[in-house]
């Protein structure tokens, strides 16, 4: 679909790249290092299909964590919330998205929720089907209905990167299994995760996925209903309290928009009944947040009041 470039748009986008020198390139995946530093891009998706953007929206990136939100979707879906919730958590940590720290603490070594490395392992494992294949293929053709865009797939380079050096999310894999929470192979759930963080796809798609969580799970330009609300409402939650990792308070605090990012620079934002926002710029900040996409998402709301707090 092509995309309204707007002025507007454009102007914050300027303003947002400013910052892009205090960031870094995530490189512990080797092929994320590829990445420039001071791209940054948006694409905006409204309700009635029409949308706008500014910078280079056709330039694809992977979803890393923001494909988080998807596989949990789908295993909502698959076993309904109580199963899920028995075995990941509903609780923000506070602690980075990589951290083993909590899971040697708690009680039950469940990992307190699905948005953190451990977590989303746990949902990847519960993604229905006999093979890797077929697991992968589900959980693709999901991104490709919520895209309403048949040709997206993954980054094979990207995830054969994360495969050989994601020591820490075996090292997480082999806890979490140890304490009875995964009973799978280890290896194969790595390949399994690593697929589904090298999805990769343009902010226009991003933005795309993010309308359909703001509009309650249903596209609303097909009118498909492509999860139950109440899965969308338990993912936007979700995107809330935990969606950028150990920054989540202040961003709710200073933004309030439900919003999901990725290591690769990606952020999927759900305006609730508004719109859907992509962007995309890999400098990131200490946390691991696309440092100008927040601040281009900070402009967005002030300037056009945006923060969950106002709705009425
Ligand atoms: N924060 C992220 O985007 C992390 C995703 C990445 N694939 C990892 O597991 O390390």
């Amino acid at each position: 679909m092509l995309c309204q470039s707007s002025e507007e748009l454009q102007a914050l986008v300027e303003e947002a790249k400013k910052c892009t020198i205090y960031g870094k390139v995530a490189d512990y995946i080797p092929a994320l290092g590829k990445a420039n530093r001071d791209d940054l891009s948006i694409a905006i998706h409204y309700p009635d299909g029409s949308c706008i953007s500014a910078g280079n929206i056709e330039k694809k990136i992977s979803l890393q964590s923001i494909s988080k939100v998807i596989s949990l979707a789908l295993v909502l879906m698959d076993h309904g919330p109580d199963y899920v919730f028995e075995r990941v958590g509903m609780e923000p940590t506070g602690d980075p998205f990589n951290s083993i720290a909590k899971l040697e603490t708690m009680a039950v070594a469940k990992p307190l929720n699905p948005m953190i490395n451990a977590g989303a392992l746990v949902v990847t494992h519960m993604i229905k089907g006999d093979s890797i294949e077929e697991r992968f293929g589900r959980l693709l053709t999901f991104v490709q209905q919520l895209t309403d865009d048949p040709d997206v797939s993954y980054c094979q380079e990207v995830a054969s990167s994360e495969l050989e050096t994601a020591d820490l999310n075996r090292a997480l894999s082999f806890f979490i299994k140890q304490h009875g929470i995964i009973n799978e192979d280890v290896e194969q759930l790595l390949d399994l995760y690593t697929k589904q963080c090298a999805i990769e796809m343009n902010c226009l798609d991003l933005a795309r996925i993010g309308v359909v969580f703001a509009m309650d799970g249903k596209d609303p330009v097909t009118g498909k209903q492509l999860m139950p609300e109440e899965v969308a409402r338990i993912c936007k939650t979700f995107m809330v309290t935990c969606g950028m990792y150990n920054a989540s308070g202040e961003f709710a605090i200073k933004i309030g928009i439900p919003a999901k990012s990725g290591v690769s620079g990606g952020i999927m934002g759900a305006v609730p009944e508004r719109f859907g926002i992509g962007i995309f710029g890999p400098a990131l900040d200490d946390k691991g947040n696309s440092i100008a996409g927040i601040k281009l998402l900070e402009l967005l709301s002030k300037n056009y009041k945006l923060t969950l707090v106002l709705y009425k």
